[in-house]
């Protein structure tokens, strides 16, 4: 009997999609009514891919604009998106909030770190303005890429940022001490030409990506369900190089093969100004 109750904890352990990794051995047994459970794989993904890409190419060209930084890139960047009135340009140009006007104008609802309404739960994300429609891009997982066989250990120590995507990728979005220089050395090293392929302003207190906290979104509890979850997203080839300046991922390896691996956290139901984000730290793939 005890056999079998170890089996059954190991097979739970298993199928356990993302994991904070320290949280969910202390936590395993609470919240058991929030899981989030998925039947298959392929079923887990809320929003395609390329409706990730729209809202991400959308908001980057945005803050491409606004803040004047173009890295030999703006021209193109210009092709590639419908031009600004100039209504906008005034908004946007030169403003210290530009980030946030550009994420209200684009769409159409802000995120910030604030104090968490759950005692104890330290910062977490709330939705300051606007609203959010179910099935948007909300945030974004910034952080460093681990491919499942690259070694992580000293930067996971006391670390609850490090964040296990379902093929053992691992993203370390702490935003303190040696994860944040490796982030920043790997940053650097990526540039091509004159353009940054990662944005390291996450890791301040002002992001020029506004999307980029999604790693101080808190865990839902029996009293907050979730009303956003995490969703893999591998950018694609196509994605304009211009605007890859805004990414708040980078490999850990420069000569990784694979696509870079963002995470995105999407809109499980329409969440309206005032309210935390709660994804949810465990999903049972079946
Ligand atoms: C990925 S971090 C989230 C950001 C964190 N709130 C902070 O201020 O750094 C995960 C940590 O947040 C805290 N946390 C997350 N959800 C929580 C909850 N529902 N209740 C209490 N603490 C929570 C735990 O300390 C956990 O290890």
């Amino acid at each position: 009997m005890f056999r079998a109750a170890i089996e059954r904890l190991q097979n739970k352990w298993k199928s356990y999609r993302h994991r904070f990794v320290p949280w969910v051995v202390l936590n395993l047994f609470k919240n058991e009514k929030t899981l989030r459970q998925v039947t298959e794989r392929a079923k887990d993904k809320l929003v395609a891919d390329e409706e990730v890409s729209r809202s991400l190419v959308k908001l980057f060209g945005v803050l491409l604009r606004s803040h004047g930084v173009d890295h030999g890139g703006l021209r193109a960047a210009r092709a590639h998106s419908p031009k600004l009135t100039t209504r906008e340009e005034e908004q946007y140009g030169g403003d210290p909030a530009c980030g946030h006007n550009a994420m209200l104008q684009t769409l159409g609802f802000c995120i910030d770190r604030q104090p968490s309404t759950l005692p104890f739960a330290g910062t977490g994300v709330f939705v300051t303005k606007g609203f959010v429609p179910k099935g948007s891009t909300v945030a974004m997982y910034p952080g460093t890429v681990y491919q499942a066989h690259e070694p992580i250990l000293l930067q996971s120590i006391r670390n609850s940022f490090v964040f296990r995507c379902i093929d053992g990728v691992l993203i370390d979005g702490s935003d303190k001490g040696i994860s944040k220089m490796l982030f920043k050395s790997c940053s650097g090293r990526d540039r091509l030409g004159p353009f940054m392929m990662s944005d390291t302003s996450w890791l301040t207190a002002a992001p020029q990506n506004p999307l980029a906290v999604g790693q101080y979104v808190n865990n839902c509890s029996n009293e907050f369900p979730a009303n956003v979850c995490y969703q893999e997203y591998d950018v694609p080839h196509k994605f304009p190089i211009e605007l890859r300046q805004y990414l708040p991922n980078v490999n850990y390896s420069h000569d990784s093969q694979r696509p870079l691996r963002c995470v995105v956290l999407v809109s499980l139901r329409d969440i309206v100004a005032g309210e935390e984000l709660f994804s949810n730290y465990y999903t049972i793939v079946h």
